[in-house]
């Protein structure tokens, strides 16, 4: 039977470091901070956010979450984008996803600033991602990574099996488990026998989107298992992965929710702290 790998037993470790940093910023007269953009007004995505802001004011930062009406074009939410990028006030800027369908993503990604990027989704934190060195690194990616390490779980000399390959998590760490000397593949929707893949997987990452797809025909005995879906089942928020069918296979297991999640909030305002030691450097 698989251990659980809850994340809330480094969640204060993790907290502390961030909150002393904080204050060392502070005592040096610049209070980091974030801009949230959310277009529209999906619940989930503004509950999302809500509390990821109420997360970031306890930590000490300063957050400003600005929810604009779809009717606004895409155009004034550059002009926002360029305002806040030039405002030595603003150290991090992130723009909620998913954008209405309206609206071309790439360029509203691309007009943000790459040293305040702190989602890390610009071409230029992608691509220095991919060539091994990055600037900022996508705040999911980190947190799988950190729960791996706080685990002591080996990566190098690995079969890491990645199953998605959106931008946002599948590419990003699957370059991050490679820089750390992990044999990765990555599977996505068009994978022929994904079973026959992820069977081989010493490290399963599953991002796919689909609640509990990976059963345990899917996992080989003694697998390390992380699951990143976030699915609402009929009220309830599910993984992509079956937990009870897959634990007692696997050797570790992440719960959801406990898991990555947990972890992905306070990475992406570690990514803040980040962007206000450029921003400060700059000023
Ligand atoms: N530009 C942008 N950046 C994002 O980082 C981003 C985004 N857009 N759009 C929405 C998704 C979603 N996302 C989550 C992160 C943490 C939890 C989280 O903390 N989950 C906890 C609690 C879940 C619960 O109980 O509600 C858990 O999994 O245990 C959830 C969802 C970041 N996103």
């Amino acid at each position: 039977m698989g251990s659980i790998m809850e994340a809330s037993l480094f969640t204060r470790k993790i907290e502390a470091e961030i909150t002393k940093e904080v204050e060392r910023l502070k005592s040096e007269g610049h209070n980091p901070s974030l801009s949230v953009i959310v277009v529209g007004n999906s619940p989930s995505t503004m509950v999302y956010f809500k509390n990821m802001s109420h997360k970031g004011v306890e930590l000490g930062f300063y957050v400003e979450l600005r929810k604009i009406d779809e009717s606004i074009g895409a155009g004034e939410v550059l002009e926002l984008i360029h305002k806040l990028n030039d405002s030595k006030d603003v150290d991090g800027i992130l723009v909620g996803l998913p954008l209405p369908k309206e609206y071309d993503v790439d360029s509203v990604l691309h007009a943000i600033s790459p040293n305040k990027d702190v989602d890390a989704f610009h071409p230029f934190n992608m691509g220095q991602l991919m060539i091994g060195k990055p600037h900022f690194v996508p705040a999911t990616a980190r947190s799988i990574i950190s729960l791996l390490e706080n685990y002591g779980v080996r990566i190098q000399g690995k079969n890491a099996v990645v199953v998605g390959r959106s931008n946002i998590v599948g590419k990003p760490v699957a370059s991050l488990l490679l820089q750390r000397d992990a044999t990765v593949t990555v599977c996505h929707s068009k994978t022929v026998d994904l079973a026959k893949y992820t069977r081989e997987a010493d490290i399963l990452i599953v991002s796919m989107g689909r609640p509990r797809a990976i059963t345990a025909d899917y996992v080989k005995e003694g697998a390390v298992v992380i699951d990143v879906g976030i699915n609402d089942v009929n009220g309830k928020i599910v993984g992509d992965v079956d937990f009870e069918g897959v634990r007692p296979k696997a050797s570790l297991i992440t719960p959801v929710p406990g898991g990555v999640g947990v972890l992905t909030t306070l990475m992406l305002f570690d990514n803040v702290l980040k962007a206000a030691r450029f921003n400060s450097d700059k000023h």
